[in-house]
């Protein structure tokens, strides 16, 4: 059982914000961490990394990290940390990154397999794609065993596909080694592959928590199937107006009659949902 209670008072974007944060992670979790930007999900993982002051109460396994009288250092504090930008050590091989970390070189060979690194094992990092190189950042911070894995928007700049693939390889990681993890993501399909608990943040404090399913699906009522999506334009054709909608990475075509046109705005964020086989669109 991982037990959290952090405050810490933030200069927000509109003056002073409270992070107070409440929580109890059993062992073995995969933790979504979601909300807008500046709710305080880095700081939150900074804080539970060791590496901002704070006034807190952070308990892992039974080893207090963290109270009014003990502050355990980052080295000493068993975590795993991926950040969006890798931070790998740039003058070494894929395996050096790894052996730098922990010298246990069946547990380096081990991850790599996984991972489908192995052939790339002794290539510098600075020669690797994205995603290779995200990988080998997931790859060290599994090596030495952290009690907690903290990951902050790790596939955040990657495309879909390779995004896909590493959501794969991390739910296979997790299932073999089990590490509770804290992830902060803003994507709803890869939060709900992964995680068995979200928490959204707002303004500091915890607003929801519970299983994907409970806390990010939004059709309700008798609405087939609803996605959110961004107005791209509404092209007039014969007699008969067709809104162009992005949603994701696609395109999404939803026709409309110039009554439906008069309220919707170019830019402005609109959903699209079907009832039965006839969708329609609000705004
Ligand atoms: N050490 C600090 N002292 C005071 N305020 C801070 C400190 N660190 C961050 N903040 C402020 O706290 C707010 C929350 O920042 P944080 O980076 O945790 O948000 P976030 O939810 O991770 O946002 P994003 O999704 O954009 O990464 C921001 O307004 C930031 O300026």
């Amino acid at each position: 059982m991982i037990k959290i209670d952090v405050e810490k008072e933030l200069i927000g974007s509109i003056g002073k914000m409270n992070l107070d944060v409440n929580l109890q992670i059993n062992e073995g979790d995969f933790v979504a961490l979601t909300g807008l930007s500046g709710s305080g999900k880095t700081t939150l993982l900074r804080i539970l990394a060791g590496l901002e002051e704070s006034n807190s109460y952070i308990n892992v396994a039974g080893k207090v990290w963290q109270d009014d009288k003990h502050f355990l250092p980052v080295q000493k504090r068993q975590i795993g940390f991926v950040f969006q930008d890798y931070a790998l050590f740039s003058n070494m091989s894929v395996i050096e990154n790894l052996l730098f970390v922990n010298k246990d070189k069946k547990l380096a060979l081990e991850l790599l397999e996984i991972t489908e690194l192995s052939k790339l094992k002794d290539r510098n990092v600075t020669t690797l794609s994205g995603g290779q190189k995200q990988r080998v950042s997931l790859c060290r911070a599994l090596m030495n065993k952290p009690k907690l894995l903290l990951m902050d928007e790790p596939l955040s700049a990657l495309d879909p596909t390779i995004r896909t693939k590493l959501q794969d390889e991390i739910l296979t990681l997790h299932k073999k080694f089990k590490t509770t993890t804290i992830m902060v993501s803003h994507d709803p399909s890869e939060i709900y592959r992964l995680s068995n608990k979200v928490i959204v943040m707002q303004n500091g404090v915890v607003k929801k928590e519970g299983k994907a399913k409970d806390v990010l699906l939004k059709t309700s009522g008798s609405a087939k199937f609803s996605f959110e999506g961004e107005l791209l334009d509404i092209v007039k054709v014969d007699v008969i107006y067709i809104a162009i909608i992005s949603i994701g990475q696609q395109l999404v075509e939803v026709v409309l009659s110039e009554d439906e046109t008069l309220n919707l705005k170019i830019g402005s964020k609109v959903r699209v949902s079907t009832k039965a086989f006839s969708p329609n669109i609000s705004y």
